[in-house]
């Protein structure tokens, strides 16, 4: 192995980078692009920007620019142009939906037309992958300011596209409430994001399909008992159903809030409270409704040697996408626990507009 980052190592820098406020450079066959998360922009980096030559732009999601009215002549993304003015405050309102309510208009938007757009889709890519929020200040650039982490598009689109390698990391028998015959096993990816955990119930046989969940972290509910969600309770009765039947397997996935992270799914909360439901709140954040990666789960599954599931779950899309990513379900068992009065809305919600099983 060569002591060069690769495409993979150099893309977990840039995330790093953006997330404490640095610029990133794109570069492709004809351009060098520089990015900046608004998220972590400070006023002086803002300042150095103005200082070099060219006009930046904004870069958004279509979701994002249709709750503004801005035209995404990009397709799923939209460029918009700096108004002469544009500080840190402007472009913060434009990135963040808290403020929407009280100060609706931040523009008219003009977004533009000409041009590519390929590396501007690549930067909220990434600054999705960073867990920040999808808008990002880009500049074409001549030359690379010095000791900035630069990444090449094509290679770093390939990183993205792949699901991460997922390495085992070490188990260790955890007897638990739910079942005393509990191992955890932890895994790495190869990009330097979170790690996920598997919990092995019993000594569940490898030939016949196992009782299995893939579970979505969730810190408020897992943790804290909030009642805003039903994922608390569907992590016990999980535990407690494999505990029951002597086995099981649940994949612990640390794609917080649907995998927009546990900041961004505050953001959502927030806008919740302001009468928005959960889809609408992650739009108007950016997001798609569900920004998860389920083939990390198959792999996971295939690494410890099973190949098909009796899947705990209401979400149909989970059963299709382990079937595409190679693991059959020849079973789904539902999962309804948890209901109560601050959840019902919630629970609705995903009923109605997610397609979840009532
Ligand atoms: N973005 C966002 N994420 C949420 C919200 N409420 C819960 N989550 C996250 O949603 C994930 C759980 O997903 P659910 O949609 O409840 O359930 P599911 O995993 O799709 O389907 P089931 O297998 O039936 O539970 C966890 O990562 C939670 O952190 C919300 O309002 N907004
Ligand atoms: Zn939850």
């Amino acid at each position: 192995m060569s002591l060069i980052p690769d495409a993979n190592e150099r893309l977990s820098r840039a995330r790093a980078d953006l997330r404490i406020g640095l610029p990133v450079l794109l570069r492709d066959a004809d351009r060098l692009v520089l990015i900046l998360a608004v998220e972590t922009l400070s006023a002086e980096r803002l300042q150095s920007l103005a200082e070099i030559e060219g006009q930046p732009h904004l870069a958004i999601t279509a979701r994002r620019a249709e709750t503004l009215k801005a035209r995404p002549y990009d397709g799923d993304l939209a460029r918009i142009v700096l108004p002469r003015d544009a500080g840190l405050t402007w472009l913060n309102a434009v990135a963040d939906p808290a403020d929407d309510l009280r100060q609706p208009m931040k523009g008219p938007l003009v977004a533009l037309r000409d041009g590519e757009a390929d590396l501007d889709r690549l930067s909220l890519r990434i600054l999705k992958s960073a867990r920040l929020l999808p808008a990002a200040l880009n500049l074409a650039v001549a030359e690379a300011p010095p000791g900035l982490t630069e990444i090449d598009a094509s290679a770093t689109r390939a990183v993205l596209d792949a699901a991460s390698p997922l390495h085992p990391v070490i188990a260790a028998r955890v007897p638990l409430a739910a079942a005393e015959n509990a191992r955890l096993h932890v895994f790495r990816p190869e990009d330097g994001g979170e790690e996920h955990y598997a919990i092995e119930i019993g000594r569940p046989p490898r030939d016949k399909p196992v009782l299995a969940r893939l579970h979505s972290a969730c810190f408020t509910g897992d943790l804290l008992g909030s009642l805003k969600c039903d994922c608390g309770p569907q992590l016990r009765g999980a535990l407690a159903q494999m505990g029951a039947e002597g086995n099981g397997i649940l994949l612990y996935l640390n794609q917080e809030g649907r995998g927009i992270g546990l900041a961004n799914k505050m953001r959502a909360y927030s806008l919740q409270d302001q009468g928005f439901d959960t889809v609408e709140a992650n739009h108007r954040l950016g997001f798609e409704d569900d920004e998860r990666d389920f083939r990390l789960g198959a792999a996971l599954l295939k690494d410890l040697g099973f190949s098909a599931v009796r899947l705990l779950t209401n979400n149909p899309n989970k059963i299709a996408m382990m079937e595409r990513a190679g693991i059959a379900v020849p079973e789904r068992v539902p999962l309804k626990v948890g209901e109560n009065p601050h959840n019902a809305h919630y629970l609705a919600t995903k009923a109605k507009k997610s397609g979840h099983l009532l």
